[in-house]
């Protein structure tokens, strides 16, 4: 039996050839790049049914986008060995079902760092020098009416505590080191790579930090990291820059945090509910909003094809996978 992306039949010798092919299920929620699936298609035989009489053959999931891989659906896959995923968070992975079956697990994060870094160091740029918040002064004719707009604060000299220092979180330390900021961080364990302060409990990084950049993996116990706690030992000038994903932070908190000026601003590219942003943040000007595109560029997509296609076949020839995720 053929297994087919797009529905059509093969027949004959095309489709002998293509049953020698290595058979990758694809699970993908947002649609699938046409060239890119063509590619795919003349190494791996692609099938995109866990209903497929395949799919208990099946030794590689291509997880393209955030489609949630639950146990129900590994239940599905009793042969899987290895989840190849397109992003650079995997909380919709259920790795701790990952673990319990060694499977292992990639995702994006060398494609994707760079980009996510320039965001974050975007995203942090605006929310001192307000330079969303003056363009909307300047659009809305106020500069003659108002006369000068407010000062903002300079980036270099500030202390930076990063939360999560994988992928993004060297990149963003590698750029703001180069801004003269202090770094220190946070993660799960102390990283014998770096000489940047470790705070192992994330109240004491946000008492001698700044700014706090949050990059880190979201799981059960990073759910709600950044809390009122967080935030009230981080002060009434301090800002918060988030590209990990919304639930790090307690949204309420952070809302009502920025609303009574217990912090300084921030910037959010990932939300809690996305689509959904709580609307008390489109009146804050302290705030800058972003729909979850911090790693978006045509070069970042570029790279992880590169890097999905080298991971399937490094998996495929039994070499080292390229970007395995740590499941510890
Ligand atoms: O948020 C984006 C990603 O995890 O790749």
């Amino acid at each position: 039996m053929k297994a087919s992306l797009d529905g059509s039949n093969q027949s004959g010798e095309k489709m002998a050839a293509m049953d020698e092919l290595p058979l990758v299920l694809v699970h993908a929620l947002p649609p699938f790049e046409i060239s890119f699936k063509g590619r795919l298609q003349s190494r791996f035989q692609l099938i995109d049914s866990l209903d497929s009489t395949f799919a208990p053959h099946v030794s590689v999931l291509l997880c393209v986008g955030p489609s949630p891989v639950s146990s129900d659906t590994l239940r599905h896959l009793p042969s899987l060995q290895c989840i190849v995923g397109s992003s650079a968070g995997v909380d919709h992975i259920d790795l701790a079902e990952c673990r319990r079956r060694g499977i292992t697990v990639t995702n994006a994060g060398p494609s994707f760092c760079e980009d996510g870094a320039d965001f974050a160091i975007g995203l942090l740029i605006d929310v001192l020098r307000r330079i969303s918040a003056a363009d909307r002064y300047v659009r809305a004719g106020l500069w003659p009416m108002k006369g000068d707009y407010p000062l903002g604060s300079k980036l270099g000299g500030k202390r930076v505590g990063i939360v999560g220092l994988g992928n993004i979180g060297s990149e963003i330390a590698k750029r703001l080191v180069a801004f003269g900021c202090r770094i220190a961080y946070n993660s799960r364990n102390k990283k014998s790579s770096v000489s940047f302060p470790y705070y192992a409990n994330i109240c004491n990084l946000a008492a001698n930090s700044d700014i706090l950049i949050i990059c880190c993996a979201l799981t059960k116990e990073t759910h709600h990291l950044i809390n009122k706690d967080v935030m009230t030992a981080l002060g009434k000038e301090g800002v918060i820059i988030n590209v990990g994903r919304g639930a790090l932070i307690n949204e309420k908190e952070l809302v009502q945090c920025l609303e009574q000026g217990q912090i300084r601003g921030a910037g959010l590219d990932v939300f809690e509910n996305e689509p959904d942003v709580p609307k008390e943040l489109f009146e804050l000007e302290n705030v800058v909003l972003s729909p979850h595109k911090a790693i978006a560029t045509p070069e970042s997509f570029a790279s992880l094809q590169e890097l999905i296609v080298g991971n399937l076949e490094a998996f495929f020839s039994n070499k080292p996978l390229l970007s395995p995720v740590n499941l510890e």
